[in-house]
């Protein structure tokens, strides 16, 4: 490979994903707090992906993702404490943006999530970060390497993922130093989202 091709390459690597977008301090620490509470407070399941279990705990409300059926089920309806958080989401990510599938999710440390790209179902992701920050990592085949890119996820920050970001890249979280919970916001794709 000549030097411009791997200067090319090199800064396609320190390039955010197209459609991905990041804004700190998206709470305040009072909300931080407020929230992780109500999380740590629900009855978290250890994910469960067909025969397989994660190591993270969720709890799902508006529709919930069968990995054994391979469809989306309803779930318990999205309670009133998340009814704020969901507003301030949909005000950030514009008019027609409605919240149908909230995921809280628990991390220990050491947990984190593989390889993936959202189910097609949804459309744009909004990640809200509660209690510690995480590596959010992005990779997309390039020839026959990997384009990478990571985010650094602080807790109380908001991450979106449309476009590009949210449907050609993948994304994991490596195993967390601290516990970390996330509140993950999703529309559907059936809508003008
Ligand atoms: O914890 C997060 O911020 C992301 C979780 C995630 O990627 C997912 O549940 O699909
Ligand atoms: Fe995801």
């Amino acid at each position: 490979m000549g030097l411009i091709a791997q200067l090319a390459l090199f800064s396609e690597e320190t390039d955010r994903p197209e459609g991905l977008q990041y804004t700190a301090e998206f709470i305040s620490p009072a909300e931080e707090r407020e929230l992780i509470a109500h999380v740590s407070a629900l009855p978290l399941q250890p994910f469960q992906f067909g025969a397989h279990q994660g190591k993270r705990r969720v709890a799902s409300f508006g529709f919930r993702y069968d990995y054994t059926l391979r469809r989306l089920q309803q779930a318990d309806p999205i309670p009133g404490w998340l009814e704020a958080v969901i507003g301030k989401v949909e005000t950030h990510g514009g008019p027609s943006t409605r919240i149908a599938q909230v995921l809280c999710t628990e991390y220990e440390v050491g947990v984190g999530i593989g390889w993936h790209r959202d189910k097609p179902q949804f459309g744009r992701i909004f990640g809200l970060s509660l209690g510690a920050s995480c590596k959010f990592r992005f990779r997309r085949p390039a020839g026959e390497k990997w384009q990478r890119y990571t985010l650094a996820a602080a807790p109380r920050s908001l991450y979106m993922m449309s476009g590009a970001s949210r449907q050609i890249w993948e994304h994991s979280i490596p195993a967390v130093e601290a516990k970390r919970y996330s509140i993950t916001f999703r529309t559907m794709t059936d809508r003008k989202s």
